[in-house]
């Protein structure tokens, strides 16, 4: 399935957010938006996943979801929202209980997804036992359970630690290679960005435009961060967003 935003705007009241989006997230691709502080990313994010509708424009889903698909838009949170009585396979056994699947297809869902990041041996664990980057690998195997059309990801490494970040990415470039997903990622890290996106969505300052939309060609299993082909995208992306954040900083220095 594929997604389309045409002409998507919205305004808070009288302050402008999102001004005429238009957009595709072709299926099986990564698409990472960036944009500084503010300039409505996660609004963004919240109309794609139909959590809120824009004041005008549309957004289309293209396409069938993915056989098997239990919910066609699934996020993934930087606060990993797990429920801290439940274990790792009751959290991720939670996205799938409303589906009545049976016990034993529930079993296997949840085995899969464990297995698939690298948590089998941790499923009987509670959150507070995990580091952080393992309560994020939960939130995307949870988040794979479903077997989403599209998963929508809000700055999902921005709570990690650097170290812990190179992992996770790591690990959603094995995902991803292994079975190909569609995503929106989120975020702030110019690096993530140039590693993970198929392509990478510039917005203006608020209210967020499409500045530039950069792609990527590079197999995303090819790419790693010394490469120098890499870092002139990331110096090209940087150019393009610092007169927009300095600008943002100081309209927010001054609000
Ligand atoms: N529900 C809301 N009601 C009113 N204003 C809102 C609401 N949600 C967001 N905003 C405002 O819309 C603007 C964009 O917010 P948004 O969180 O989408 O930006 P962002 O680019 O994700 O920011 P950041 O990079 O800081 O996370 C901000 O000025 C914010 O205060």
């Amino acid at each position: 399935m594929e997604l389309r935003l045409n002409s998507v705007s919205h305004a808070y009241g009288h302050t402008e957010v999102l001004r005429d989006i238009t957009l595709t997230i072709p299926e099986g691709q990564i698409v990472c938006v960036v944009g500084p502080s503010g300039c409505g990313k996660s609004t963004l994010l919240r109309m794609i996943g139909g959590l809120e509708r824009p004041d005008s424009g549309e957004i289309l889903q293209v396409g069938a979801p993915p056989a098997g698909c239990l919910n066609p838009l699934t996020y993934v949170f930087q606060d990993f929202a797990l429920l801290p009585w439940r274990s790792v396979e009751g959290n991720i056994a939670l996205a799938l209980e409303d589906h009545r699947l049976g016990r034993t297809r529930e079993r296997d869902i949840v085995a899969g997804v464990l297995e698939r990041t690298g948590l089998s041996d941790f499923a009987r664990a509670l959150p507070r036992q995990l580091s952080g980057g393992m309560k994020q690998r939960v939130a995307i195997a949870r988040a794979l359970a479903v077997n989403p059309a599209v998963m929508l990801l809000d700055e999902p490494l921005s709570a990690l630690d650097a170290q812990t970040r190179e992992l996770l990415m790591d690990d959603l470039v094995t995902l991803w290679t292994r079975t190909p997903f569609t995503a929106v990622y989120v975020t702030h890290n110019l690096a993530e960005a140039v590693r993970l996106g198929h392509a990478i969505v510039v917005l203006s300052r608020r209210p967020g435009a499409v500045r530039e939309v950069v792609e990527i060609n590079q197999p995303l299993q090819n790419r790693n961060a010394t490469d120098p082909a890499l870092e002139a995208r990331r110096e090209h992306l940087w150019q393009l967003m610092r007169d927009e954040a300095r600008a943002a900083d100081a309209e927010l220095a001054h609000a």
